[in-house]
């Protein structure tokens, strides 16, 4: 069943590339020759280039993207959609049936116009020259910002145009942020924190999307792998982690807090952990945390009936040390952190680590435990039906 279910929504669909299979016929190339501005829109020559950036751009766009660069192509060749919906079980069909229609009668003109729009920003991302000149240190990290000043390593998660979901990429970003922080004899702590208005929307759910159905149990177990080495960074992170919750919190996002050995939330932050709705379950060693923070059925409120905390709420059950006003949360947040910066840090990590010994077997355990039930979670029916309905836009949080 789960790879029926399973998506796929490869390369060859997404705009530019089919464009390229679209016409490779002579009489299609014709066809499309003498289709002219009526038949298409009055971007035609741009329209043309940014086909042509699509095929070169270094990285393949997310999902969702290709969804809509697939559908904007469609509208500005075809016009409104206009085939039938494909059967229940054709979930790749079905999405872009829908990504298509969702477009309702916009002009060819107009689609046209999104799309070389759409590509020529997925081209603009993939220079950023100009903040690496800015005189910024030079790093690697592609989707995570790491700044080390004054014995405090700041790791900023940098996807703001996705509310910060975590990607493959950025999970294995976080490890290696964590990890060099906590070999770094400079550094005293380390603070987490979010670009734009979201702190973290959770795991990005473009991670179980691109996938062959043979390929599924083989992408269960590598993401089974990786959280697990996520979360086992922070539980055996040995310096204070303060987290400053800048605004919402999702999934796994949350869940880890209750690792960290502070977290300050601005007054607009909510927590949420919605995993039973997503086909999923509780992850970020919650499964055990939560209980003992906040008592079982606060906690089932949270991990089972996926409940949405306020900043205050969470802080009333121990999730949150302390709520600060949104206008200066940065600048108390400062103030807190440039106080344990300045602590012996050898003592501090003395004390941490003697409250972390108390439960450090337990955490392990549990975080072993929720990986292997997150991995056949992943190839249930109950969870990818959940990860379509995200991208078809048809339930959002
Ligand atoms: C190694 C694997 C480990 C896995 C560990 C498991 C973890 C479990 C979890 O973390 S469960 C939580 C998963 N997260 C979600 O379900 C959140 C999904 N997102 C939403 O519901 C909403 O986007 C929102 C409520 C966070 C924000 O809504 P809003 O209307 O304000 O904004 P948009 O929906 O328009 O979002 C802006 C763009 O960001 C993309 N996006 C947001 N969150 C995610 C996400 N989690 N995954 C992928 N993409 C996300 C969204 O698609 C928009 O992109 P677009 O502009 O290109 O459409």
């Amino acid at each position: 069943m789960a790879s029926a279910l399973c998506l796929r929504l490869s390369s060859t669909f997404a705009g530019g590339l089919s464009a390229r299979c679209l016409l490779n016929s002579r009489v299609q190339r014709t066809q499309f020759l003498h289709m002219g501005r009526t038949a298409f829109g009055a971007h035609d020559a741009a329209f043309e280039a940014a086909k042509e950036r699509l095929n070169t751009l270094k990285e393949e766009p997310d999902n969702n993207v290709k969804l809509q660069i697939y559908a904007l192509f469609k509208q500005a060749t075809k016009g409104p959609c206009n085939t039938p919906k494909p059967g229940a079980f054709d979930f790749v069909g079905r999405a872009k049936w829908q990504a298509w229609s969702g477009l309702g009668d916009i002009s060819q003109d107009e689609a046209q116009k999104q799309y070389i729009d759409i590509i020529n920003g997925l081209a603009g991302e993939e220079s950023p020259a100009e903040t690496e000149q800015a005189g910024e240190e030079a790093s690697s990290y592609k989707e995570i910002k790491v700044t080390k000043e004054n014995k405090v390593c700041s790791i900023l998660l940098n996807r703001p145009a996705k509310k910060n979901a975590i990607t493959w990429l950025m999970y294995n970003e976080i490890v290696q942020a964590l990890d060099d922080a906590s070999k770094d004899d400079s550094v005293t702590v380390a603070v987490i924190t979010g670009a734009g208005d979201y702190y973290c929307s959770g795991n990005d759910l473009g991670n179980f999307m691109n996938i062959d159905p043979k390929d599924m149990p083989k992408m269960a177990r590598d993401g089974k792998e990786l959280l697990r080495r996520f979360v086992t960074a922070f539980i055996d992170f040995p310096k204070p982690l303060i987290g400053a919750v800048n605004g919402p919190a999702v999934g796994v996002s949350v869940t880890v807090l209750g690792l960290f050995d502070a977290v300050y939330a601005t007054d607009k932050a909510t927590f949420h952990t919605p995993f039973t709705e997503l086909g999923q379950s509780a992850e970020g060693c919650s499964s055990y945390v939560f209980p003992k923070l906040m008592g079982n059925t606060k906690a089932n409120e949270m991990l089972l009936f996926n409940k949405k905390l306020t900043a205050h709420e969470a802080c009333e059950r121990g999730l949150v040390t302390e709520v600060l006003p949104h206008d200066s949360f940065q600048k108390e947040v400062q103030t807190r952190v440039e106080y344990v910066a300045q602590l012996p840090p050898q003592s501090v990590r003395e004390g941490k680590k003697l409250v972390r010994d108390q439960e450090r077997e337990d955490l392990h355990k549990a975080n072993e435990k929720e990986c292997e039930v997150l991995e056949g979670r992943w190839l249930s029916e109950e969870c990818v039906r959940a990860i379509m309905s995200f991208f078809t836009k048809k339930a959002r949080l």
